[in-house]
């Protein structure tokens, strides 16, 4: 028998009753909840990663919907448990929902939402952020200011690499990497080339017109080039950004052999799923190769690091933060909760998941939509 988890209760005589596995930013996805006569209980328990067991006992025997978070296992188990209890539906406050086994869902009845588009360019800025820091060495030079080692300038100290007229290759390129392809093109006047199962026009056209705009300036053009292997997109570029979802095609994409196709000083971000990259494998290039450097947000067996990773010097590394400023935590925190929301009201799925700001608007109401079901299709 589960110990009792901590919560804290809004609305006590709400109709409906919707549970959050987390305290998430904002009060607006609590509001927008009770003024549609929700019951809404908070896990306040002090723990980061709660056990299936811990969110069965949160369930109970009566509930409606389930706000939950990306480290929660999302599984028979669970949707089994949610279905008994007469629940309809599960957010996930991420976009990536590889937590999650949506065919479980699908055959338990539960409609299963996620927040894609809100995060897309704050994802992207921190990928950039990484990029950058990366190229121009500012953790290892700051760790040596602060350590007091620094007695003049010279004409070695962190010597990094210039952006501009280098290649960035974008592997993934949806929503974020599209996003971060066009920062980097746009800001730094890098030239492109990207991996995607699909084609990626309006990131083409966009960087077209963009060299359009450069070349009637006087300045050099940036190029783009749809890759056809993800090789060729290793080979050739010199920063090269991780954006794909996590399933079995993408699992270990980044390995010893694809590590060693890559550029001696090359620049690898991840701010996607850590087991995109085998991480022992990184640690590996990483001691043998010290001109090559990463920047990761995320890690394969998270919350922890593969043995030696942290001793790199030439590895950044942030706790999967790429998502964390105030306006997309709230905005996430509620899509998550409107798409409970909406499937408890029997509401239609909204068309465009590409293009979600109509529910976020804080002085209007939302559409009545439910803003991301991913087994939409499969339910009905
Ligand atoms: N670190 C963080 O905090 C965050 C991580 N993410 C991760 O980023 C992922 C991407 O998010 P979005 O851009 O919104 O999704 P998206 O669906 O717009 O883009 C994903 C792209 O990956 C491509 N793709 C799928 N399989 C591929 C393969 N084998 N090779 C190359 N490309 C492939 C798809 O065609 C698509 O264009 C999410 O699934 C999530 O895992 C998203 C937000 C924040
Ligand atoms: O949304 C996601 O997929 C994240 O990783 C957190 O923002």
């Amino acid at each position: 028998m589960a110990k009792p988890v901590s919560i804290e209760v809004w609305n006590p005589n709400g109709k409906y009753r919707v549970v959050s596995t987390k305290p998430m930013p904002g009060t607006r996805w609590i509001n927008l909840l009770v003024e549609q006569d929700c019951r809404v209980e908070v896990c306040t328990q002090k723990k980061t990663i709660l056990s299936i067991e811990d969110i069965i006992a949160l369930i109970g025997d009566k509930c409606d919907g389930v706000i939950g978070q990306l480290t929660e296992e999302w599984g028979d188990a669970l949707f089994s448990a949610l279905s008994r209890a007469g629940g309809k539906a599960f957010g996930n406050m991420a976009v990536g929902y590889n937590n999650v086994d949506v065919d479980a869902a699908t055959k338990h009845g539960v409609a299963v939402g996620n927040t894609p588009g809100v995060l897309t360019e704050t994802t992207a800025e921190l990928a950039a952020s990484l990029s950058l820091a990366a190229a121009r060495r500012i953790v290892e030079a700051d760790e040596f200011m602060r350590a007091g080692l620094y007695d003049g300038w010279l004409p070695n100290l962190f010597v990094g690499n210039l952006l501009k007229g280098q290649t960035v290759g974008v592997i993934g390129a949806g929503r974020i990497g599209s996003a971060y392809a066009r920062m980097m093109v746009e800001g730094f006047k890098m030239n492109l080339i990207y991996y995607d199962l699909y084609q990626a026009t309006r990131l083409e056209k966009f960087i077209t017109g963009y060299a359009e705009f450069l070349r009637a300036n006087g300045e050099q053009p940036v190029k783009w080039k749809r890759a056809a292997s993800m090789e060729e997109v290793l080979r050739e570029a010199d920063v090269i950004s991780l954006h794909p979802v996590l399933d079995k095609t993408t699992y270990h994409l980044i390995n010893k052999e694809s590590l060693a196709t890559m550029k001696k000083e090359a620049i690898l971000v991840n701010c996607s799923r850590g087991p995109v990259i085998d991480e022992v494998a990184l640690v590996e290039h990483l001691k043998h190769n010290p001109m090559f450097r990463v920047g990761l947000d995320v890690f394969e067996d998270e919350p922890y690091m593969k043995p030696g990773l942290a001793d790199q010097k030439n590895a950044i590394i942030v706790p999967h933060i790429a998502s964390a400023s105030k306006w997309t935590r709230e905005g996430m925190a509620t899509l998550a909760a409107l798409n409970v929301l909406g499937k408890i009201k029997g509401y239609p799925i909204w068309s465009d998941p590409n293009r979600v700001e109509p529910f976020l608007k804080e002085d209007a109401s939302p559409p009545a939509a439910c803003p991301s079901i991913v087994n939409a299709k499969a339910l009905v």
